[in-house]
C-alpha cells in the first residue's frame, strides 16, 4: 500500500471509534502517559488539539502531577513555512482556528517557543509500527520542525513520544531519510520504548 492510501485507511479507521470508546481510551492513555518517566521529568510539554478522530490528550491535563506542568499547542508559523511553534495553552486560553480549522491559542508571539525549548513533545500519529516508525498527516510539519534532532545526543530536547489508538498499528512502515525517530510510543493499551 502507498503511504497516501495507508493514511486514508488509518484516518478512516480512527474516525469510526465511538464517542464513549474514544473517551475511555483517552483516559486510559492519560493514565499511562502520566506514569511515564518522560512525563514526570518534563515541565514544558507540547500536546495537540484533537482533530480528525485523533486520540485526545485533554484528559492528561487533569491528571495528578499535571498541575505543575506547562502545556503548549502547535501553531503554524507562516502560511507556507510548514513548520511549527508552540503556544502556551491552559483551559483559559482563547483559541482561534488555523487554516486547517485546528484551534490555536491566540496571544503574543513572544510567549511561543520553538520545539527545541520543550522538554517533551507528544506527537499525533496517523499510523505506527512496532519499530516505532511514525506516519503523520503528510504535511511534513513535525519532521521539518524536528530536523535538528537528526544528530541526536543524549541531552537534546525534546523527548518525542508518539500517541495513537492501538488500532493504528500497522506491521511495517516505510522509513524516509527525513524521519526523526521517536523515543517512545503510547496507546490506550500500552507504552513502549523505541530501541534504535
Ligand atoms: N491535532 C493536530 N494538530 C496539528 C497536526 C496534527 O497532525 N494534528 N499537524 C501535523 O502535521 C500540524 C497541522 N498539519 C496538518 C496537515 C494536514 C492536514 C489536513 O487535513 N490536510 C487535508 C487537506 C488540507 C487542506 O485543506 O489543504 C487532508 O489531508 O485531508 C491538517 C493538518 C499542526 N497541528
Ligand atoms: N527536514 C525537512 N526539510 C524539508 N522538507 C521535509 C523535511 N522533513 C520532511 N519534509 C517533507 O515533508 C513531506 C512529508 O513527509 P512525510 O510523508 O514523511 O510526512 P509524515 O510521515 O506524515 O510526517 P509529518 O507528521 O511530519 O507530516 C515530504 O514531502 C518531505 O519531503
Amino acid at each position: 500500500m502507498t503511504k497516501s492510501a495507508l493514511r486514508r485507511t488509518l484516518r478512516a479507521r480512527r474516525r469510526t471509534i465511538s464517542i464513549p470508546l474514544a473517551a475511555h481510551a483517552a483516559l486510559a492513555l492519560a493514565k499511562r502517559l502520566s506514569r511515564l518517566p518522560h512525563f514526570r521529568r518534563a515541565r514544558d510539554i507540547g500536546i495537540y488539539w484533537p482533530m480528525d478522530g485523533e486520540i485526545s490528550l485533554l484528559p492528561l491535563m487533569r491528571m495528578p502531577g499535571a498541575r505543575k506542568k506547562r502545556f503548549y499547542l502547535p501553531v503554524l508559523v507562516k502560511p507556507f513555512a510548514r513548520s511549527l511553534r508552540f503556544a502556551p495553552f491552559s483551559p483559559k486560553s482563547v483559541l482561534r482556528k488555523n487554516r486547517f480549522t485546528i484551534p490555536e491559542p491566540r496571544g503574543k508571539r513572544r510567549a511561543q517557543r520553538p520545539v527545541r525549548r520543550l522538554d517533551l513533545l507528544l506527537l499525533p500519529l496517523v499510523g505506527f509500527d512496532r519499530h516505532g516508525h511514525r506516519l503523520g498527516m503528510g504535511g511534513g510539519f513535525y519532521d521539518r520542525s524536528l530536523a535538528h534532532l537528526h544528530h541526536r545526543t543524549a541531552w537534546q530536547r525534546p523527548r518525542l513520544v508518539g500517541v495513537a489508538y492501538s488500532c493504528q498499528e500497522v506491521p511495517l512502515l516505510p522509513v524516509e531519510p527525513w524521519d526523526v525517530p521517536l523515543h517512545a510510543l503510547c496507546t490506550e493499551s500500552g507504552c513502549f520504548t523505541v530501541t534504535s
